[in-house]
């Protein structure tokens, strides 16, 4: 075991009045590499970095000073953009929340977007309008039995063709979740 080497901290007395302030016992630069960094920079390449015991050619301790880097190296720029910017996506739901009849009241906050699937979880399937002559001529809806993403599910008995008087399952899509294209070439109808 070798002896202690360290010496005590010499900090200044807060308590001590104004102008006595005693100031702390700097030692004197035994060698080059003790050497304090300079403010401006000049001859400080290779000097003592802050963050490690060795020297080191590395920037790091151009984050920690107000010495400006050299030209080439990255300074404070990934500093500038700490947090990425708000995801637009709360906004998206809190306005179909509002278009579904959410109300003015509810707030772009996560307890709206859950009130938005939950007011379409709970909405019921209006059958009263919206099939075509042509689909209530070959089914007749029933209850609904499931509901996915985009449509409902229900229970349906045909009424024409093969399947006639059997139990079938029929997909509703409403008519605001299909994106229809149209050109000269082409018409769809629904
Ligand atoms: N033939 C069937 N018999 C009984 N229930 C059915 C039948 N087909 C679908 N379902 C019910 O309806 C639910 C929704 O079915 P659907 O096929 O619409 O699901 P999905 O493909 O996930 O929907 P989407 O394509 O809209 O995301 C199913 O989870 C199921 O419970």
């Amino acid at each position: 075991m070798g002896a202690c080497t360290s010496k005590p901290y010499q900090k200044p007395n807060p308590y001590a009045k104004r102008g006595t302030l005693e100031t702390p016992q700097i030692p004197e630069p035994t060698s080059h590499l003790d050497t304090p960094l300079r403010e401006d920079g000049v001859g400080n390449a290779g000097k003592k970095s802050p963050f490690f015991p060795f020297y080191s050619p590395s920037p790091a301790r151009y984050f920690s000073s107000k010495i400006s880097s050299p030209a080439g190296t990255p300074q404070r720029k990934m500093f500038k953009m700490p947090f990425p910017p708000p995801s637009p996506a709360k906004h998206l739901k809190a306005m179909l929340l509002r278009r579904h009849g959410g109300g003015e009241e509810l707030k772009p906050s996560d307890e709206g977007v859950m009130e938005a699937e939950k007011v379409y979880e709970t909405a019921k399937l209006d059958k009263s309008f919206g099939f075509s002559t042509q689909f209530t001529n070959r089914y007749d809806v029933k209850e609904e039995v499931g509901r996915g993403h985009f449509g409902y599910t229900c229970s349906a008995i045909a009424k024409k063709g093969k399947l006639k008087g059997q139990k079938v399952a029929v997909k509703i899509i409403p008519k605001e979740k299909v994106c229809i294209v149209k050109d000269k070439s082409t018409s769809i109808k629904l």
